[in-house]
């Protein structure tokens, strides 16, 4: 391999699976490597991008608003990657965030092809959610196929299930990875050295090549891959891809959100409306935080974080889900504005359940023992 030349590592995984979580575990965890790091959001504000450690500066470049396997000229990519590849800006590994929709056999097919000499293709990963493994399988089959084409597989959230159903958990990817490592993780906590330090393109036993990649293209197209009858089928959005059966909605507001409102909402939440991120500002209620939102499946969490100063204070919202009613959606959202001076200590408390004691839930926490089964749901009502 040329030494010049830059790994890039397409980091892929369902919506929702840990990406962003990982890709700033990577960040924090590089020691003396520069990581570039490409960030693709799916909806039209970059929430993941804003929430990558040391957000973009030079090494971080955000490609937002639609996946990035269908672009229909790879240019933009090309040039993004042109400029973090130059010497001058001194990167040893690219990570690209696919978005939780993407292709990724569509992503490492655009890398294969590149031209640029700076680059050379790096693997890829795909973060998979314990979790919500079994459901997303079930009505995306195609997640299978996303696996059997990685180079790795982090199986990430141990903290969220039991101990058995993590391994059992682990046992169906390793089934379904074929020649992929598989790791077991929480909060994306794995090995750097499994990123970095990987073997030459060349000499790596079961890196995929572009010509495997067409194969199982052509493998697909004539309907081998999953055979022709499965009733699944139906339900499978026209191209294949797994982001043409979603609708997102990006959501501004300058007037601060009402608690109760908000959380009414969220807590009946269509079940299509798989994955809500963004911030929130509730104002006078608690006018020193704003509020990181994530919602994964019937997963709900927020974490309040201090408005840095001068921030503009914004509620910005990604919703992204399939069969939902975006316009009602969004109706009900500018519903939850609130324009009353006081605050709502009260209303409150309905945020505050879904925010977890730092050390239980928090990346830089105690690392949970894989026993304690956390559902997303709320704890007792804070006392008060
Ligand atoms: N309990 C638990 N939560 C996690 C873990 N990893 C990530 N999360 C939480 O899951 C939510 C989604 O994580 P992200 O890293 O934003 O997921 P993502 O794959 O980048 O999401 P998209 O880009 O929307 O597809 C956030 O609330 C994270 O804090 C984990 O191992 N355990």
């Amino acid at each position: 391999m040329n030494k010049q030349q830059i790994p890039v590592i397409v980091l892929a995984g369902f919506l929702g699976s840990g990406k962003t979580t990982l890709l700033n575990h990577l960040l924090h965890r590089s020691g003396g490597s520069r990581i570039g790091a490409i960030v693709n959001d799916f909806g039209s504000i970059e929430i993941d991008a804003m929430s990558v450690a040391g957000q973009l500066g030079d090494s971080t470049v955000s490609l937002g608003n639609g996946c990035l396997c269908c672009a229909v000229d790879a240019s933009e990519l090309d040039e993004y990657l042109e400029r973090l590849a130059r010497p001058s800006a001194g990167i040893d590994v690219i990570v690209i965030e696919a978005s939780g929709l993407a292709e990724p056999q569509e992503l490492v097919k655009m890398l294969l092809a590149s031209e640029n000499p700076h680059i050379v293709y790096g693997g890829l990963v795909e973060v998979v959610d314990a979790a919500e493994f079994d459901a997303t399988r079930e009505r995306h089959p195609e997640v299978d196929r996303h696996l059997g084409v990685a180079d790795l597989v982090v199986v990430n959230k141990a903290d969220r299930v039991p101990r058995e159903e993590h391994e059992r958990v682990l046992g169906v990817v390793r089934g379904l990875a074929g020649r992929a490592a598989v790791v077991a993780a929480s909060f994306g906590r794995v090995d750097v050295e499994l990123f970095f330090d990987r073997a030459p393109v060349g000499e790596r036993v079961g890196q995929l090549s572009f010509d495997d990649l067409r194969d199982e293209d052509d493998l697909r197209d004539e309907g081998d891959l999953r055979g022709g009858d499965d009733p699944r089928d139906e339900a499978e959005p026209s191209d294949g891809h797994l982001h043409s059966a979603y609708e997102s909605l990006s959501f501004v507001s300058e007037a601060p959100m009402g608690p109760r409102s908000l959380m009414a909402l969220l807590d009946s939440r269509p079940e299509g409306l798989y994955r809500i991120k963004g911030y929130v500002d509730f104002g006078p209620s608690d006018p020193a935080n704003r509020y990181a939102v994530h919602a994964v499946g019937r997963f709900l969490r927020f974490y309040p974080e201090p408005w840095a100063p001068g921030e503009p204070r914004l509620t910005q919202l990604v919703l992204i889900g399939s069969d939902i009613d975006v316009p009602a959606l969004e109706k009900e959202l500018e519903a939850c504005r609130e324009y009353a001076p006081q605050a709502d200590e009260h209303g409150m408390w309905g945020v505050l359940r879904y925010v977890q004691e730092p050390d239980a839930d928090e990346p830089d926490g105690d690392e949970p023992d894989g026993d304690e089964l956390d559902t997303g749901e709320p704890d007792a009502e804070p006392a008060g």
